[in-house]
């Protein structure tokens, strides 16, 4: 149980405490007081609940532009998705740098996204519904994406020919998104 680096600067695998026994079982999904304790200094104010039918079915590569850029804290409850996040802060040690994990209903681990990062995932089964918490509203104004395939990322999704809302068809290379986050090593 616990946080896990991963390779990208202030993003981290969350394992909860799962308490297993002949009913079932239980765990604690989100305790602020042991975030804090761990340095996350987090105030989530909007859960997200979504459900897709196919697999190979992918969202992403999505952010908002501050003041409404989102911390997001994501988790599978069915199924199972490769996840994807991308440091966009200009100046990271990690900017440009990007890691797949596989976040599923059996392995019951979550992913802390920061503020300045975009995220995406394609679904491996039927069905799969993904369950996150963020720490700013929805701001359509402020939704922006990069391109799921971009060449220079070239991430290694489960498959070349995902199911795409038509926006996320459209988004562009992250060379020619100009400056999106600048990294601040103090937050
Ligand atoms: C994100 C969001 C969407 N919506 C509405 C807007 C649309 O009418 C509908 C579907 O939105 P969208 O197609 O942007 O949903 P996803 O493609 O799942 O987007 C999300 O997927 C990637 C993986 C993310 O990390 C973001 O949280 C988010 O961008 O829900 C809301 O009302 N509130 C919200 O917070």
């Amino acid at each position: 149980m616990g946080f896990i680096k991963t390779t990208l600067k202030d993003a981290f695998l969350f394992e909860p405490n799962v308490f297993g026994d002949h009913r079932g079982f239980f765990m604690e999904t989100y305790n602020d007081k042991l975030f804090k304790e761990n340095g996350f200094h987090l105030n989530f104010i909007q859960d997200n609940h979504a459900m897709s039918g196919e697999a190979g079915t992918l969202r992403g590569l999505h952010f908002q532009l501050e003041p409404y850029a989102q911390t997001k804290l994501v988790r599978v409850t069915k199924g199972a998705v490769y996840d994807v996040i991308v440091d966009i802060r200009e100046g990271s040690p990690t900017y440009g740098q990007w890691e797949g994990f596989i976040l599923s209903e059996d392995n019951k681990r979550q992913l802390l996204v920061p503020r300045g990062f975009a995220h995406g995932y394609c679904t491996l089964v039927k069905n799969t519904e993904f369950l996150y918490k963020v720490d700013n509203y929805y701001s359509p104004e402020h939704d922006r994406g990069i391109a799921w395939n971009d060449p220079n990322l070239n991430i290694n999704w489960p498959t070349n020919n995902p199911i795409l809302s038509e926006k996320d068809k459209h988004h562009p290379l992250l060379k020619d998104a100009g400056t999106l986050f600048i990294y601040n090593s103090e937050e």
